[in-house]
């Protein structure tokens, strides 16, 4: 017997996935079954196959617009301490650069993370994804890279798998100890045979890692020595990940190329032979525009990756630097900010998000066969998410075909899931 787990019916706008460039149903439904869309089609011949007395939820999605589960590619989720009085310093002019040579920014995390249990660290990371489901996000990637040394390292490994196994969101973990240079290392040279010596097959060995990935920048890690990091963690069976071309253009994203890796990421001084270079190599282009709207910097150029015909991502970059888990706000950033269409920032944020993640099983989209992980939103279509923007569109959240969010009742505590804050 197969299980029935839920029918969405008389959706306004069902949005499938890609298609020209959006495939979407009027009057639309959805069946999941087994945690899997069985079908999608017109309400009523889905109604018909599949009717809501056998399903274990059924919900009237009259008026509203149902898209797939949004997928956040590029996260630093997990992390401790506070960092509100570098957003007031950015605001009177001081810089990302500046802020981090006298060892704060990235530096400043890594004391509190290494000063924090990893309990904390784990009840600091869910209470971020409760907000990411509540705004839609049904999967993410979440890096480490505030240990800067073995062991802290890998204990953000070990919360992310925690948080991953007690959270409705999939949460997919990438290695990134090539993050900074911490203030105790002689050289970068000797903090990079560090990652390549001990954190690397530490972090190979304990199995908890998909993805390595390396600042490449300017007074952080050159392309030579992101290359070493890159290739060793390949070695160890780590997909490699770029931040490429973000405050300069170093030449990350052609690393990314030669490396054929997963994604490079911020491209915000990518050029169009960088895009071109990136879209020959298959390598996902993941932009993150509440970067550069919170540092006040240009947009990625976004005409560059469509004339590349490169499958542009999208991401929130939630980080003590750049604080929203919103995806909803990256697709209005997406659009406003880069100038895309609301059907490109809605495939950028699912199934392009979901191929930086290589989760090419058709998660981002609600495809027969894909992951029955959806959100309905409580406006006509998905034009109006980022029209409507700066506020949570997201009604409720599906992910495997259970209803793990509801506007009304919160996330809910039953198999598992943990309660919401204040409801014990
Ligand atoms: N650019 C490097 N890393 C992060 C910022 C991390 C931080 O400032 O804590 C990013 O992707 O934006
Ligand atoms: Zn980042």
């Amino acid at each position: 017997m197969t299980d029935l787990d839920a029918v969405v019916y008389g959706a306004n706008e069902l949005v499938v996935g890609p298609g020209d460039p959006l495939e979407t149903i009027e009057d639309g439904a959805i069946a999941v079954i087994d945690g899997n869309v069985a079908a999608v089609g017109p309400t009523m011949d889905i109604l018909r196959e599949y009717p809501t007395e056998n399903a274990a939820e059924s919900i009237d999605a009259t008026g509203r617009a149902v898209l797939p589960g949004f997928v956040d590619p590029h996260t630093h989720a997990v992390f401790a301490g506070d960092r509100s009085g570098e957003f007031a310093a950015k605001l009177r002019g001081k810089t990302y650069q500046e802020i981090m040579a006298e060892g704060g920014g990235i530096l400043s995390t890594v004391h509190s993370v290494r000063e924090a249990d990893t309990e904390h660290l784990v009840a600091n990371l869910l209470d971020h994804l409760d907000v990411m489901l509540a705004h839609g996000t049904t999967t993410a990637e979440v890096k480490s890279g505030y240990g800067l040394d073995t062991e802290t390292e890998l204990r953000m490994l070990e919360a992310i798998d925690r948080a991953n196994e007690v959270h409705p969101i999939d949460v997919v973990p990438t290695f990134m100890g090539a993050h900074a240079v911490p203030d105790n290392a002689e050289s970068t040279d000797e903090y990079v045979n560090c990652v390549v010596d001990e954190q690397i097959p530490a972090v190979a060995e304990q199995g908890i890692a998909e993805f390595c990935d390396v600042f490449c920048e300017e007074d952080v890690f050159s392309v030579d020595q992101s290359r070493v990091v890159l290739e060793a963690g390949a070695a160890a069976g780590l997909t490699p990940k770029v931040h490429a071309e973000e405050f300069t253009r170093l030449g990350g994203a052609q690393l990314a190329a030669d490396l054929g890796a997963a994604s490079a990421d911020h491209l915000l001084h990518a050029s169009g032979n960088d895009a071109e270079m990136l879209a020959e190599a298959g390598v996902t282009p993941v932009c993150l525009p509440g970067t550069a709207f919170s540092l006040g910097e240009d947009y990625a150029d976004v005409d560059a990756f469509r004339s590349a015909n490169a499958p542009v991502a999208l991401a929130t970059d939630f980080n003590p630097n750049c604080f929203s888990q919103s995806m909803q706000f990256a697709v209005a950033l997406g659009c406003i900010g880069m100038r895309m269409t609301p059907a490109e920032a809605t495939v950028a944020a699912t199934v392009n998000a979901a191929s930086a993640i290589d989760r090419n099983d058709g998660t981002g989209s609600l495809e027969a066969g894909a992951p029955g992980d959806l959100v309905i939103a409580d406006v006509p279509s998905h034009v109006h998410v980022p029209y409507n923007f700066a506020v949570n569109n997201a009604e409720t959240v599906i992910k495997g075909g259970r209803r793990v969010y509801d506007r009304d009742d919160g996330i809910r505590d039953d198999d598992g899931h943990r309660p919401q804050a204040g409801s014990e």
